[in-house]
């Protein structure tokens, strides 16, 4: 058989169309999917790319501009814009979301990032590193149907990287992690699997782990503009308050949100499963369906534990995300039944005033 391998050779391979403009802010099928061509043009679709206090910055095909809070979209989404009525420009189906219960006794959920591809659950090779921590950020992605890579800072400070390494890779089978040095060229190599063009990728972990270091090595030249916007908060510590995407030169999309720095699950139970999927899959072998791994006879789970081939730690980390996850969705849950009944009550008030108006 003769093979052709001129694809391989110098000049072999056909020049990729350039993106449009829209495919440049992560445009694609599953977008276009949503609208046809008549919508196309009377409400060209804009991707929101940041989130200020005054409106949502969006950008489109020669469009950018500012258009005023109304429409439920955070950073990441797109939106069909309705020019005469901004307000009310439609939100496009999310290829994913990012939520968060909302810091505060309120519980409520606060969008935090749409369309979003990858996230970089980033940590240190130092005592930042926490499986419990690794564990929820994963469950969050699986949770908002984005693909989690664990990324591994600092490994030039650490003795013995590699161990922090096996560690990480203990937590799901189905997440690749990625140990470096985020200063200098390394991540631009090491993620350039997950940086494609129009792909769009955004990094989570605690203060200090390097996220903006990451983000500025993919920027390149660009990152002097998001140094800049460095402030004070109250307490005199330099905060991140950038909420927005940045363009790599390579045509990925950076999103850097401060809101992604520490995140309580709500309603994130399939995540949570998908991340413990070992525990379920012994589980199934219990005698009772609804076995609790406590004192029931013929727990699968527990001759696992028992015979060293499951991390008693692990069971207790998996009940407390459950735990975490529950009492967070449950208040939501109680809220939803109490604006209902609200709204409700407001309805046949209103009834009852035009009854006797009329
Ligand atoms: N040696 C070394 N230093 C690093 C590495 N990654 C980050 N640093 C340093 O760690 C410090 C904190 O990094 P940042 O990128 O600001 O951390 P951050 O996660 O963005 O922090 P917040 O903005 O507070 O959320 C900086 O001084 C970085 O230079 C690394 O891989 N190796
Ligand atoms: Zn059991």
């Amino acid at each position: 058989m003769v093979r052709d391998y001129s694809a391989f050779l110098p000049g072999g391979i056909p020049r990729r169309r350039e993106p449009t403009a829209l495919e440049s802010l992560g445009w694609g099928p599953v977008f276009a999917r949503q609208i046809d061509a008549d919508a196309l043009t009377a409400t060209p679709p804009v991707r929101v790319v940041a989130v200020h206090r005054s409106g949502l910055q969006v950008a489109g095909d020669g469009i950018d501009e500012t258009i005023p809070p109304g429409p439920e979209a955070t950073v990441g989404d797109w939106l069909l814009l309705d020019r005469a009525r901004p307000r009310s420009s439609q939100v496009l189906e999310r290829k994913s979301l990012i939520k968060r219960r909302a810091p505060g006794t309120g519980r409520e959920v606060q969008l935090i990032a749409a369309n979003i591809d990858t996230v970089f659950v980033v940590t240190s090779c130092n005592t930042d590193f926490n499986i419990a921590r690794l564990e929820r950020y994963v469950a969050l992605a699986f949770d908002a149907d984005i693909e989690p890579v664990i990324v591994l800072t600092k490994a030039d400070l650490a003795k013995d990287p590699a161990s922090y390494v096996t560690a990480a890779q203990a937590i799901s089978e189905r997440v690749l992690v990625v140990a470096l040095d985020a200063r200098g060229e390394e991540p631009v190599q090491a993620l350039a699997d997950w940086c494609r063009p129009g792909r769009t990728v955004a990094f989570i972990g605690s203060s200090g782990v390097g996220k903006s270091t990451l983000t500025n090595a993919l920027l390149g030249a660009q990152a002097i503009a998001t140094q800049g916007i460095r402030e004070d908060d109250a307490k005199g510590r330099h905060t991140t308050t950038r909420r927005e995407l940045h363009a790599t030169p390579g045509g990925c999309l950076v999103l850097d949100t401060p809101g992604m720095r520490e995140l309580q699950l709500t309603d994130a139970a399939e995540g949570i499963a998908d991340v413990f999927e070992d525990i379920k899959a012994l589980a199934a072998d219990c005698r009772f369906t609804d076995c609790q791994h406590e004192t029931e006879p013929g727990c699968a789970v527990r001759t696992a534990m028992e015979d060293g081939s499951l991390d008693p730690a692990r069971i207790t980390r998996w009940r407390k995300l459950q735990a975490e996850d529950a009492f967070n969705s449950a208040s939501l849950a109680e809220r939803r039944e109490k604006d209902r009944a609200f709204g409700k009550l407001v309805r046949s008030a209103m009834k009852a005033k035009s009854d006797r108006t009329r």
